[in-house]
């Protein structure tokens, strides 16, 4: 049984110039020890499938799917408790911006026990013992001193270890990692990186990794899922997306590439992609409104 499984999910926001569908019918599984990446330019509905998934979209949303489950336990008919006992414990998720993730009010080791005191029921000791044991887990130097810092007073990679901290800290089944690089400097992306896959490798959770770098793809995933424009162009194995792509918007990512290039200047994708879908379905979806939604 897949850890998730998604069909034809489905996500429309009202907006004050009508309904925006913003997924588009995309359907993936995840199983246990699975790394999945989910790959597209902005705005292709990465993060909202997947804050679907949390039960984490405005009221404005309008979510539906044929399918969506974790566990085997039916997620669109999920009472508002039973979601909070679930999200935070066994699905867990870290966000591309970690300096504005953390609450800025309370200390880094508040932030942390708050979790296990909700989800762990640890008493105080124990909560302090457990978060220091965390953030030495996750690479954070005289970690008993730092739990007593803001988020200002660390670095945006720091954070992001305390972010993954607090993401692990329930021994997740399922990490959500949404562009957990994107805001961090290039010398320590890669750091980072590197210590979501050993924590995934060690605990055996499934791994979500949401991007649109096509390097993270190819350094962590198993399996790839392709979105544009809310719609899922192809799914394959890592090997097989990188050697023989399917669809055309794939090969138009790839052609892109820094490597790829043939020229003195890098093709954009625009000029090497033609929206391969009827004019029925790519109309449907319409272009972001620019007013603020409802
Ligand atoms: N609350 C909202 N109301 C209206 N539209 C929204 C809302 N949230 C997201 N969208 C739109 O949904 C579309 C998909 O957004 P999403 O954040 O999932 O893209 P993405 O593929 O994750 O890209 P990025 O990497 O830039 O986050 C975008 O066009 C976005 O503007």
């Amino acid at each position: 049984m897949a850890l998730l499984e998604i069909e034809n999910l489905v996500v429309e926001f009202q907006t004050a110039s009508g309904m925006f569908r913003a997924v588009d019918g995309v359907s993936l599984k995840v199983h246990e020890r699975e790394v999945l990446a989910i790959v597209g330019e902005s705005g292709s509905g990465k993060s909202v499938s997947m804050l679907a998934v949390m039960g984490l979209l405005p009221w404005t949303a309008k979510v539906t799917a044929d399918k969506m489950t974790f566990n085997g336990r039916d997620l669109l008919d999920i009472s508002d408790a039973d979601r909070r006992k679930l999200i935070g414990k066994d699905i867990a998720m870290i966000f591309q911006e970690p300096v504005a993730s953390l609450n800025p009010c309370f200390t880094v080791g508040f932030q942390i026990e708050e979790v296990l005191r909700v989800h762990m029921k640890l008493d105080k000791a124990a909560r302090r013992a457990r978060a220091i044991e965390l953030f030495k887990a996750v690479g954070i130097p005289d970690p008993a001193e730092r739990l007593g810092h803001y988020p200002h007073q660390m670095s945006g990679g720091q954070c992001q270890r305390v972010m993954i901290a607090i993401a692990i800290a329930c021994n997740p089944k399922l990490l959500i990692a949404d562009e957990p690089t994107t805001a961090l400097d290039v010398t320590i992306q890669k750091q980072i990186l590197d210590l979501l896959m050993g924590l995934q490798a060690e605990h055996g959770m499934g791994l979500i990794m949401i991007t649109h770098n096509m390097g993270v793809v190819a350094e962590t995933a198993d399996r790839v899922v392709v979105q544009y424009k809310g719609r899922k162009m192809e799914e394959a194995d890592v090997l097989s997306l990188f050697e023989s792509p399917k669809s055309n918007y794939t090969k138009a990512l790839l052609a892109a590439l820094p490597d790829n290039a043939t020229g003195d200047r890098l093709p954009t994708i625009t000029e090497l992609f033609v929206d391969e879908r009827p004019a029925e379905a790519s109309t449907a979806v319409k272009t972001p409104p620019l007013e603020a939604p409802l």
